[in-house]
C-alpha cells in the first residue's frame, strides 16, 4: 500500500470521529486546545518578536474566527498568541450556539484581555499594514462546502484585497478553497503561511510553494493510527508542535 501524504475531507472527518468517538476518547475541547496551541506555535516561528522594535511588538494579530470548529481553533489560538506576548484581537462575526464551549473560550479571551469583535463592529479599523503583523484565516477548514454565504463573502472579499499587504495565516484549509480541489471558487484567499491539522488536506497541493510556508500541526495521533488511514507520523523535534514540510 502506497503511503498518502494527504487525506481527503472524508477521511478526514472520518479521524476526528474515531479519534472522538467511545474507543479513543478524545473530546473536542482536548484537541481543539492542541490545534490552536500549534497554530499559535507556528505565527512564532514565522513572526518571532525577538530583536523586534516595541511599535513592531505592539501591531495586532487580526485572529479572525468562523463559526464551527476551524473557528474555535482560532480563539484558542488568539488566547496563547497572547500568552507568548503578541497583541492579538479576535473577530467573531457568527458565534456559534453548537455548544457552551464556544462561550467558554470567549470568556477566556476576556479573561486574558483580548479584545473580540462582534459583526456589527468596524473590524476593518484594526486591519492596516502599518499597525498588523498578520491575520490568521480560522473562517472555514474541511466542512466547507462552496458557494461562501454572507457575512463571510464580504469579509473574505476583503481579506483578498488586504493580503499582498498583510501576511495571512490559514489554519487546516485557505479559506474559500475546496478541501479535496484546492481554489475553484471565488473568494478564497491566497495564504503566506498554511498550518495543516493532523495530516494535510488534498488542496494543500495547489499552494504555491514559493509564495507560501506549510506546516504540519496537531499533534496527537500514534503512529500506527496514522498508518491504519494510509499516513505517516511526521517528524516533529523534541516539544515542538509545528513541523515545516
Ligand atoms: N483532528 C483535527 O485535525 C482537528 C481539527 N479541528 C478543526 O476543525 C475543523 C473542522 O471543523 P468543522 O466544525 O467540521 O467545520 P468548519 O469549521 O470547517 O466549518 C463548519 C461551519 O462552516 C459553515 N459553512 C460551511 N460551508 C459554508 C458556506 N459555503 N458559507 C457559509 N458558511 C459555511 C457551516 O455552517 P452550516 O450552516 O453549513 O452548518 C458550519 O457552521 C478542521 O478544519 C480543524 O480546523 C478541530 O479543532 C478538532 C481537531
Ligand atoms: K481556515
Amino acid at each position: 500500500m502506497s503511503t498518502l501524504k494527504v487525506v481527503s475531507s472524508k477521511l478526514a472527518a472520518e479521524i476526528d470521529k474515531e479519534l472522538m468517538g467511545p474507543q479513543i476518547g478524545f473530546t473536542l475541547q482536548q484537541l481543539m486546545e492542541l490545534a490552536g496551541f500549534s497554530v499559535a506555535q507556528a505565527v512564532c516561528r514565522q513572526f518571532p518578536l525577538k530583536g523586534k522594535t516595541e511599535t513592531e511588538k505592539g501591531k495586532h494579530i487580526f485572529v479572525i474566527a468562523g463559526p464551527g470548529n476551524n473557528g474555535g481553533d482560532g480563539l484558542v489560538c488568539a488566547r496563547h498568541l497572547k500568552i507568548f506576548g503578541y497583541n492579538p484581537v479576535v473577530y467573531y462575526p457568527k458565534r456559534s450556539d453548537r455548544t457552551e464551549f464556544y462561550k467558554q473560550l470567549v470568556h477566556q479571551l476576556n479573561f486574558f484581555k483580548v479584545p473580540v469583535l462582534s459583526q456589527d463592529e468596524n473590524w476593518l479599523d484594526y486591519l492596516k499594514p502599518e499597525k498588523t503583523l498578520c491575520i490568521v484565516d480560522a473562517i472555514f477548514g474541511f466542512s466547507f462546502k462552496p458557494p461562501m454565504r454572507e457575512p463571510f463573502k464580504g469579509i473574505v472579499e476583503e481579506l483578498c484585497k488586504l493580503q499582498d499587504r498583510i501576511p495571512i495565516v490559514s489554519v487546516d484549509v485557505p479559506t474559500g478553497w475546496d478541501v479535496d480541489e484546492g481554489p475553484i471558487s471565488q473568494p478564497s484567499v491566497n495564504p503566506a503561511v498554511l498550518v495543516s491539522l493532523t495530516v494535510p488536506k488534498p488542496c494543500s497541493t495547489h499552494i504555491d510553494e514559493k509564495h507560501t510556508t506549510h506546516y504540519v500541526g496537531g499533534r496527537f495521533i500514534p503512529r500506527d493510527f496514522a498508518n491504519k488511514y494510509g499516513f505517516e507520523t511526521f517528524g516533529y523535534e523534541s516539544t515542538d508542535q509545528i513541523l515545516k514540510l
